[in-house]
């Protein structure tokens, strides 16, 4: 496929992440348009991605293969108008990276024949280890399917949900799943300089041990349950642990706060879209 130009709106920090990793991975920065309000962030992307940079969301419309759209939920509605004619006129590839923005008010906004892929990425992006869903609708082809998926999978994971509504738990789960794991992070750094060690100490080990627990639950084909029970020596030091974060409610802590960002995720929708 030959290399297509992508263009950004919204430089923040999901946009950030996606442009970032596809740089990374191999992209030219200058098949790369991003707009923007701000224009400190432009100057930014400019000064350090070395992106093609504007002010005009209709110019990057014109510009580019494939429009990413990287604003807050909230400014969506606004900016589809405003570029709806050029994107109908171009008969650009559209993929929204909003949370709770669904397909039907998509269509509504830009118009009914738009081909528009809806994905939720995450910001791992940025060091190729994101993840994202994605979901197509009806006037998106093969060939569409795969450019989206490609600039997906150039900064990690990328996987298609046929029911649009399962993008809801997938934002749950791994659109704000790095915050789950950042605030963990942060409260095991907590701990262990109140048990004495250095913050510099703290951070290091829990970094490292983040990442190791994650590289084994990667690599082997065992479940998370089986990996926990090997670190879990009887009577030992583990098992009081996991005792008290079971018999405080863990599991449950966890699910209660998974389905709370899925709700707000579906009552997103219903506020600022069209539904
Ligand atoms: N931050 C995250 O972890 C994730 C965010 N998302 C989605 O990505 C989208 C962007 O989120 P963030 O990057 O976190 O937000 P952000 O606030 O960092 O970036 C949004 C950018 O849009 C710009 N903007 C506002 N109005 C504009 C307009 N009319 N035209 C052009 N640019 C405009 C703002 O100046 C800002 O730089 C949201 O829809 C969010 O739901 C999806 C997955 C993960
Ligand atoms: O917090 C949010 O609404 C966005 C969507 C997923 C991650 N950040």
């Amino acid at each position: 496929m030959k290399t297509r130009t992508i263009g950004f709106i919204g430089g923040g920090n999901m946009a950030t992440s996606l442009m970032s990793g596809l740089i990374a991975s191999g992209h030219s920065p200058q098949q790369i348009w991003v707009s923007d309000t701000a224009a400190t962030i432009l100057q930014s992307h400019r000064d350090h991605l070395n992106v093609n940079v504007s002010n005009d969301n209709n110019k990057i419309v014109q510009e580019v293969d494939v429009v990413v759209l990287a604003v807050k939920p909230q400014a969506m509605r606004e900016v589809l108008l405003q570029i709806a004619p050029a994107v109908q006129q171009k008969k650009s590839l559209v993929v929204s990276i909003a949370a709770g923005i669904s397909q039907t008010s998509l269509a509504l906004w830009l118009g009914s024949d738009v081909a528009i892929v809806r994905c939720m990425p995450n910001t791992p992006a940025l060091v190729l280890t994101g993840a994202t869903a994605l979901h197509a609708n009806a006037n998106v082809d093969e060939e569409e399917k795969d450019l989206a998926e490609n600039i997906l999978r150039a900064v990690g994971l990328a996987l298609w949900v046929d029911d649009e509504a399962q993008l809801d738990a997938v934002t749950a789960v791994s659109g704000s799943g790095p915050a789950y794991f950042f605030l963990m992070m942060e409260a095991m750094e907590q701990a262990a300089v109140t048990m004495g060690l250095d913050e510099h100490t703290a951070r290091l080990l829990v970094q490292q041990t983040a990442l190791g627990a994650a590289k084994i639950a990667l690599e082997s084909a065992e479940s998370p349950a089986l990996l926990r029970e090997r670190v879990t020596s009887p009577g030992g030091t583990t098992q009081k642990a996991i005792e008290t974060f079971q018999e405080n409610g863990f599991a449950e802590l966890v699910s209660k706060a998974l389905q709370a960002a899925k709700e707000r995720s579906i009552e997103m929708s219903k506020q600022l879209g069209a539904d």
